[in-house]
């Protein structure tokens, strides 16, 4: 029992007894997103024999329970990695210009940490991938993939003729709407849907549907009450925890890909407990460490740029730009008041959370303000009861800000209920990199995210945050007299007339932080091909967040696991097992 609720752990894989020297058929590093789902499906194939490895272990309760996942971050299952500070962004986050970039280090990878929101992206996100010239990632071609993991646990979506179409109920990562028990959240959630509305931002049912333009209530990837995440450690390696040629090992640090003189991907050699081991694959090496952490590893096997990899004392075996094209979603919020509410369980003494769902009383969308096809920016609503305690958590725990930041809006917390919009830059033309200052397993890579660093994605953080403060003209908020609310920004305020134009390109740059969609560093076409392969080499793939050559319109949990779906296919195609 746990805050009076059951709580049935998954069981997950054990660890493998796995011999120093042993062969394998393909070897994994990463169980994360993507390296979980491709372990999953792999192995499938009885006559395989997959070895999956993973630096972390079994991931914890924290992870499991949706309501619990505030603790994540910053713990022994976080790499705990942040950014190099610009000195140009970022300056109101806590540790000034660094921002948090927590990764997942266990089963399951960051999925296993995330904030869980399903969302797939826009058809013609994938369709310009098919354009570039990458084959069979167009939407005609990946939306099989999206359906194939899907479990939707929404009666109203699955009954309905419209929506159903775009879903599956038999996958195995349960996806369900999130529900509140506060009923004033509930009325809130509607009062901000309509007033939306009212400024043309359309209220809509199911971002994943027909039309991914407009706002609904958020889906996310754990089950219905009692709520499980839904994390690629639950849905796809639990269920293969018996299989007899699935082999997981945890807490294995893969220290690099070894690669033989004919350019032939043979092994990985991996540190478990500070003890070297290597281990060979008879078919393929699949690297699916994520987008901070494979540079580290591509690197360590001579696989980079020749310059920085010769700095690191590796021989150079394929010159590739791998840790460029660094792309992330940058997040910026603005907040408005709204009315006196009461916001306290008395019998409870606390907020009315229920631990089966994400936290945060959430409503997501997207819009376009120059009438694009597909969307420029995500919303992410955020809505806080006077005084909630959630406030706290989000502003200062989730997103890191600083002290001044925190005050101000919680003072204006405690006199009425707060309506946090954060807007996020769907389609940066911005690029950061990911940098190797050593190969010892302790040393982080050094992240330069490279926010705003082109000037059209400031201009349209500020075209969109133009379009938020209509809202202030809607019915709702007019009744309640809301305003925007002054965050406290020194370097702003002294400096600028509050809400001109030179405040607000302040005020964006101090506030923008992360929405920690990191991916890129290995791009198909700069780094690999379309299947993924790394170029001049033979037998080595990479498959996960750092392969995109674009970012989605959305979060990039479900497109990295529609990839590895994808891939996983690919390969039983390409050795004749489908
Ligand atoms: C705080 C947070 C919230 C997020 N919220 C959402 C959300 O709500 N919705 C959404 O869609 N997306 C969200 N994301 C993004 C999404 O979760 C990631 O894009 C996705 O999980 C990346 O998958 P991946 O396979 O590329 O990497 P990961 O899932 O990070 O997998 C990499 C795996 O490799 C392991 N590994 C790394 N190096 C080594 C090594 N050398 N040896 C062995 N193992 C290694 C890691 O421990 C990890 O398990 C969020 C991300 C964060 C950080």
């Amino acid at each position: 029992m746990f805050f009076g609720r059951s709580v049935e752990m998954p069981r997950w894989p054990p660890d493998a007894p796995v011999r120093d020297g042993e062969s394998f058929d393909f070897i994994i590093v990463g169980a994360g997103s993507a390296g979980a789902v491709l372990a999953s499906r792999l192995s499938e194939v009885s006559e395989w024999r997959v070895l999956l490895l993973e630096a972390g272990g079994d991931p914890p309760i924290e992870s499991v329970v949706p309501g619990l996942l505030g603790s994540l971050e910053h713990s022994r299952v976080d790499w705990n990695y942040s950014s190099v500070n610009d000195g140009w962004t970022a300056q109101a986050q806590r540790r000034r210009g660094r921002v948090s970039l927590p990764r997942g280090r266990m089963l399951g990878g960051t999925s296993s940490l995330n904030s869980m929101m399903y969302v797939r992206g826009n058809p013609a996100d994938y369709n310009r991938w098919a354009r570039k010239g990458f084959e069979g990632w167009d939407w005609e071609s990946v939306f099989p993939y999206f359906l194939k993991s899907e479990n939707l646990q929404d009666e109203n979506l699955n009954n309905d003729p419209k929506y159903s179409p775009y879903h599956n109920t038999k996958g195995p990562m349960k996806v369900t709407v999130q529900e509140s028990i506060d009923p004033n959240v509930v009325e809130k959630w509607d009062v901000l849907l309509d007033s939306l509305d009212e400024i043309g931002i359309k209220r809509i049912v199911d971002y994943n549907g027909p039309d991914q333009f407009g706002v609904s209530k958020c889906y996310f990837s754990h089950s219905a009450p009692p709520g499980v995440r839904s994390s690629t450690a639950q849905a796809f390696l639990a269920p293969a925890a018996d299989r007899t040629n699935l082999f997981v090992l945890k807490n294995a640090f893969a220290k690099r890909v070894l690669i033989d003189d004919d350019r032939e991907a043979r092994g990985v050699e991996v540190e478990v407990d500070g003890e070297v081991l290597q281990f060979f694959a008879e078919k393929e090496v699949i690297v699916s460490a994520g987008a901070l952490n494979n540079p580290k590893l591509l690197m360590a096997s001579g696989i980079g740029p020749a310059k920085e990899v010769k700095k690191l004392g590796v021989e150079v075996c394929a010159d590739l730009p791998v840790g460029y094209n660094l792309q992330d979603h940058l997040l910026v919020p603005i907040f408005f008041t709204g009315a006196p509410t009461k916001h306290i369980d008395e019998a409870n003494y606390g907020p009315k959370v229920s631990l089966d769902y994400f936290p945060f009383p959430r409503l997501t969308g997207f819009f376009s303000v120059h009438n694009r096809a597909r969307p420029e920016l995500q919303l992410i609503s955020y809505y806080f009861n006077q005084s909630s305690p959630l406030l706290q958590a989000a502003v200062n725990r989730s997103l890191n800000y600083d002290d001044e930041v925190v005050d101000s809006v919680e003072d204006e917390s405690y006199k009425h209920e707060i309506f946090m919009l954060a807007l996020v830059l769907l389609h940066p033309k911005s690029r950061g990199k990911v940098t190797v200052t050593s190969l010892d397993q302790a040393v982080p890579p050094q992240v330069y995210l490279g926010y705003l660093s082109q000037r059209d994605d400031l201009r349209l953080v500020l075209a969109g945050i133009d379009k938020l403060l209509q809202l202030t003209t809607t019915r709702y908020f007019r009744s309640v007299q809301s305003r925007l609310l002054r965050v406290d920004l020194p370097d702003c305020d002294n400096q600028h007339d509050y809400l001109g134009a030179v405040y607000w390109e302040c005020y964006v740059r101090h506030m923008a932080r992360s929405l920690w969609h990191q991916a890129g560093t290995c791009a198909m076409g700069r780094v690999l091909d379309a299947a993924l392969r790394v170029r001049g080499l033979q037998r080595l793939r990479v498959v996960d967040a750092s392969v995109m050559p674009a970012l989605p319109s959305g979060n990039t949990n479900a497109p990295v696991i529609m990839m590895a779906e994808r891939m996983a296919d690919v390969i039983k195609k390409e050795y004749n097992e489908l």
